[in-house]
């Protein structure tokens, strides 16, 4: 039998009961299911990961939906958990949703909701943080700097790579992916090569553009290209990012033998989610390679490393914080809550996930609608017209 876990209590008569598995930033979204009649109870347990047990024990008899987190393992136990409380709605507070069983969710109809958009530019930034953190040595001169190491300029010291003029790989330019690409194309002038399943045609028409724009004041235009697989770009590319979803496909995209077809001073950024890479095969390449760098958010076993990689000055690491601004973690939680509400108050799925903007406007009130529902198809939700 499961501990009891700790909650906090807002709108204690509320008629329908939604939990929240972890304290969401601001009170936006409390405040949306309050109005709406939810009673909100938010788990305050002092524990980073909570079991699937601590959750059975959260869903308790009665629940109408939950909010979870992407450390959470969301399969058959807590839908079956959740459908037996009575609830049919639950919303992952992330766009990646690989946490998630969604044949286990359609097997006791309860709607997944996830939060796109909110988080793209974001995420965005923080990939190219890292990718001129990682080209310009930023954290090993800091570390230098604070050693007390500095006697003075040389010019050996920290050189590393330029970026105007280089190539830019994408793999997966959907939302992130295509914004990173924009913010590098058009904030250092580099060439693009993407690949992704489908095309990115607004992507293509944006460096089109920005290459005319070049053109017209007398500088050298950038160019784009779609790779028809991916070993072109990891051939041809300075600064490679990944932005695809995680899912049988892209389990191990990179590894030993990807890794060693890229160029050996080349760059590598993973914001996506950590089993993209081989983390091994990581390590071992950058033990190989020192001229090679990443630059990871995400990692294969999170909340570790694979042995090695922290003493590798040659990576940059830092603990699945794209999606962390203020404003971004937020409008999640107003997602998240208004996915589970909408399901619960029987409202229609918002037409095009990636346009949530009216969902964000915190002086209007929200349309009356799911923002992102992702087997709203298979559970034969409707569409809204508004
Ligand atoms: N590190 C972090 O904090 C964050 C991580 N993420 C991760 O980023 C992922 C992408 O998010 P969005 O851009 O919003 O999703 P998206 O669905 O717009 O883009 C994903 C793209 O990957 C492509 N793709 C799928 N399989 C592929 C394959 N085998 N090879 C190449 N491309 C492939 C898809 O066609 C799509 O264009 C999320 O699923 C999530 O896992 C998202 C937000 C924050
Ligand atoms: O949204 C996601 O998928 C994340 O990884 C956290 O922002």
């Amino acid at each position: 039998m499961a501990k009891p876990v700790s909650i906090e209590v807002w709108n204690p008569n509320g008629k329908y009961r939604v939990v929240s598995t972890k304290p969401m930033p601001g009170t936006r979204w409390i405040n949306l299911l309050i109005e709406q009649d939810c009673r909100v109870e938010i788990c305050t347990q002092k524990k980073t990961i909570l079991s699937v047990e601590d959750i059975i024990a959260l869903i308790g008899d009665k629940c109408d939906g939950v909010i979870g987190q992407l450390t959470e393992d969301w399969g058959e136990a807590l839908f079956s958990a959740l459908r037996r409380a009575g609830g049919t709605a639950f919303s992952n507070m992330a766009v990646g949703y690989n946490n998630v069983d969604v044949n286990a969710a359609n097997k006791y109809g309860v709607a997944v909701g996830n939060t796109p958009g909110v988080l793209t530019e974001t995420t965005a930034e923080l990939a190219a943080s890292l990718s001129l953190a990682a080209a310009r040595r930023i954290v090993e001169a800091d570390e230098f700097m604070r050693a007390g190491l500095y006697e003075g300029w040389l010019p050996h010291l920290f050189v590393g790579n330029l970026l105007k003029g280089q190539t830019v790989g994408v793999i997966g330019a959907g939302r992130i992916g295509s914004a990173y690409a924009r913010m590098m194309v058009e904030g250092f002038k580099m060439n693009l090569i993407y690949y992704d399943l489908y095309q990115s045609t607004r992507l293509e028409k944006f460096v089109t553009a920005y290459a005319e724009f070049l053109k017209s004041t007398g500088e050298k235009p950038v160019t784009w290209k779609r790779a028809a697989s991916m070993d072109e770009v990891l051939r041809e590319a300075d600064v490679i990012s990944l932005h695809p979803v995680l899912d049988k496909t892209t389990f191990h995209l990179i590894n030993k033998e990807t890794l060693s077809r890229m160029k050996k001073e080349a760059i590598l950024v993973n914001c996506s989610r950590g089993p993209v890479i081989d983390e091994v095969a990581l390590v071992e390449h950058l033990k190989e390679n020192p001229m090679f760098r990443v630059g990871l958010d995400v990692f294969e076993d999170e909340p570790y490393m694979k042995p090695g990689l922290a003493d590798m000055k040659n990576a940059i690491v830092v603990p699945h914080i794209a999606s962390a601004s203020k404003w971004t973690r937020e409008g999640m939680a107003t997602l998240a809550a208004l996915n589970v509400l909408g399901k619960i108050k029987g409202y229609p799925i918002w037409s095009d996930p990636n346009k949530v903007e009216p969902f964000l406007n915190e002086n209007v009130r929200p349309p009356a609608a799911s923002p992102s529902i992702v087997n709203a198809k298979v559970l034969g939700l409707p569409v809204s017209k508004l």
